[in-house]
């Protein structure tokens, strides 16, 4: 069985597959490296032969969790490593190391899968754009505060803005102007969120008129899916690139 793991700032995401890397046995979404392995040993039948990762964490953060791993499950993962190109697509960054992992192997999987110009857009932690032209040049990105980080400064830096997480989800149910403190920060948030995206789409248009497709990926994709119908909604794209970036074989 192979494991594979998203390490972003907020949440660890991991899957693991069936030897024929096709075949999903188990997945979870995770806060901490210790809720990582607890949850791997819940899983009945576990066997685990590889494992590959991407991290947008430090190293030594990377480095623990890959020897927790080793020492578990007798596994020796396989970080996913910066590039200028791959796969036909080459990283637009001055400094090419500096891209986030995360981003470099979510453009990856968006062009392996559109095999033309797309536009990514990551939901996270941070919520990140990365354009990718036809030829599969990258032309940069875009980043700013994701859900999480907007709602978190609302609630650290003021007085009187708090609620609950039960209250945050009831109040997305709708995006009428918000009557309470919940329902106008948490729609607040998402029409950024919004906004954002809009204006994303408006700089792919210049660039390729309708010719694009854009990619909608991240714990808090589902938030925007509503502006953007035409998007595809792949919740596992960086795990796409990372198959591409790490290769067992
Ligand atoms: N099962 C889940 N567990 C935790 N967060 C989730 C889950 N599903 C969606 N989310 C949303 O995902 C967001 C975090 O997105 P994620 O892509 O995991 O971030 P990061 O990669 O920065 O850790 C949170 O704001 C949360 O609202
Ligand atoms: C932009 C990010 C913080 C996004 O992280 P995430 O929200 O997925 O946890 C991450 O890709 C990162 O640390 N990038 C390095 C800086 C850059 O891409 O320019
Ligand atoms: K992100």
């Amino acid at each position: 069985m192979i494991l594979e793991l998203d390490c972003g700032n907020s949440f660890i995401k991991w899957r693991v597959l069936h030897a024929d890397a096709t075949h999903l046995v188990a997945e979870g979404v995770v806060d901490s490296d210790l809720a990582l392995l607890d949850g791997l040993r819940g899983c009945a039948g576990l066997d685990l032969k590889h494992c590959r990762l991407v991290s947008v964490r430090t190293n030594d953060e990377t480095a623990a969790l890959v020897k927790a791993l080793a020492d578990a499950f007798g596994v020796v993962a396989l970080c996913a490593a910066p590039s200028r190109a791959m796969s036909g697509v080459e990283n637009g960054y001055e400094d090419f190391q500096r891209l986030g992992l995360d981003r470099w192997l979510a453009m990856l999987g968006a062009y392996h899968l559109a095999a033309g110009a797309c536009l990514v857009l990551d939901f996270g932690t941070a919520l990140t754009a990365d354009f990718i032209a036809a030829d599969g040049k990258h032309l940069g990105g875009f980043i700013c505060p994701g859900m999480p980080l907007m709602r978190h400064q609302l609630r650290t830096h003021t007085r009187r803005i708090r609620y609950d997480d039960v209250a945050a989800t009831r109040a997305l149910e709708s995006f009428a102007p918000g009557r309470n403190t919940v329902e106008a920060v948490e729609r607040g948030c998402s029409l950024m969120l919004r906004g954002f995206v809009l204006t994303q789409l408006e700089l792919a248009r210049e660039y390729w008129g309708e010719g694009f497709t854009v990619f909608l990926t991240g714990g808090d994709a589902d938030l925007v899916s509503g502006v953007v119908p035409q998007a595809r909604v792949v919740p596992d794209l960086v795990f796409v690139g990372l198959a591409m970036a790490c290769p067992l074989s």
